[in-house]
């Protein structure tokens, strides 16, 4: 099986009519790659993939797979495999067969298909179930068998629409280790889409968020996480608290925004607007729920912030307190649970306090729908 086909796309528009899906995607993929494009529902994920996979010829620009243009090269002759989130495998069919059946197609011979399926089976961590019906398989143990299916074929890229969607929570979960460590064991590209950040954040080497047929940002998960380069990334992965407001003084890599409460706040211009943000530009600041520690009462500066508790609640891991500063703005905290005795603060006010490069600014723009 070859390794490390990279995928390039470059200036690529795709439009239905007047409508435009893909809006002048550049992306970079390196082969071997684990990367993830990730958005909410209509954002143009499946879009991209159709393109990749050449079910669909992009309006403008190019998908390059191992450096060659794919225009007019079409899906069979890609060195790509697709696979849904339904993948229907045949149920009369053994999994040794279902496995094996482009081989089937091309002529090969029983004993050589099952010694590839052999093969395949003990990549996905399935040895010695060759012989079983689909329907005697767990679900998870079923969606291997598809990808093992689709690495049957030896391509250079696999393709993959949300295979876990149709998956419940637990398994879901479990499937993005198994997923990731089979990746890693066939050392292929894989590419794939989601609106789930967990399973882009858990299983991606690099990861594209996408709004609205637009990428926003192509970064590895904790990049994303940490350093968002828009308000849409900011609140689309993970949960944040935004504040929206001016700024009112650049300082550096830093900025003072004024919002509606008394007193500026203080945070890090976000890598990828530094230099381009200054006064009285509308920004948002986002600070995450873990961000915040309990201060002083009374404490007060740049990077404290006031509020009252609305209630409380214990979630096994962490405190979560849910509070309402000044001008009715929610603030959700959550304080790590280290086995410390923890206060009820319902109906009290408390000082938040935050360190300024967990504070981070980007321009004023779309949030993610909650
Ligand atoms: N053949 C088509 N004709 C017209 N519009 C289309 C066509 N295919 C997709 N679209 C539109 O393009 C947009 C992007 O669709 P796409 O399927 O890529 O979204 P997605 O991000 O994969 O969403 P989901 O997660 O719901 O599958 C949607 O608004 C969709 O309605």
């Amino acid at each position: 099986m070859s390794a490390g086909v990279g995928v390039d796309l470059e200036n690529l528009w795709i439009r239905f009519g007047d409508f435009v899906a893909v809006r002048d995607a550049n992306v970079n993929i390196n082969g071997g790659d684990f990367f993830s494009f990730l958005g909410p529902s209509g954002c143009g994920k499946t879009t991209i993939l159709r393109a990749v996979s050449g079910f669909l010829e992009p309006s403008e620009g190019n998908v390059l797979i191992g450096g060659n243009n794919m225009r007019g090269i079409g899906p069979n002759k890609r060195p790509t495999a697709l696979i849904f989130q339904n993948l229907a495998l045949f149920p009369l069919m053994k999994v040794w067969e279902n496995i094996t059946f482009s081989m089937e197609i091309k002529g090969a011979s029983a004993a050589e298909r099952r010694r590839r399926a052999d093969e395949l089976l003990d990549m996905i961590a399935l040895p010695g179930q060759g012989d079983k019906l689909p329907s005697e398989l767990s679900g998870g143990q079923r969606q291997r068998v598809a990808i093992a299916r689709a690495l049957c074929a030896e391509p250079d890229v696999l393709l993959l629409d949300e295979p876990l969607s149709a998956l419940d929570l637990k398994l879901r979960q479990h499937m993005r280790t198994e997923l990731r460590e089979i990746q890693q064991r066939v050392g292929i590209t894989f590419i794939y889409i989601t609106h789930d950040q967990g399973e882009a954040l858990t299983m991606s080497d690099n990861i594209a968020v996408m709004r609205a047929g637009v990428i926003d940002q192509i970064a590895d998960g904790k990049t994303i996480y940490n350093d968002p380069n828009t308000a849409f990334a900011a609140s689309f992965v993970g949960e944040n608290n935004v504040f929206r407001g001016k700024i009112k003084q650049v300082m550096g890599k830093e900025a003072l925004i004024a919002t509606n409460r008394s007193g500026d706040l203080v945070a890090r211009i976000s890598t990828a607007n530094q230099g381009k943000m200054k006064e009285g530009d509308d920004a948002m600041m986002f600070i995450r729920p873990e961000a915040f520690a309990i201060a002083p009462d009374g404490a007060t500066g740049d990077h404290f912030v006031t509020a009252r508790v609305n209630h409380e609640e214990f979630e096994g891991n962490v405190f979560n307190i849910f509070t309402e500063g000044e001008g009715g703005k929610e603030i959700k905290v959550s304080i790590p649970n280290h086995g410390q005795s923890f206060e009820d603060h319902t109906g009290q006010n408390i000082t938040l306090e935050y360190e300024t490069h967990n504070a981070v600014i980007v321009p004023a723009g779309e949030l993610a729908a909650e």
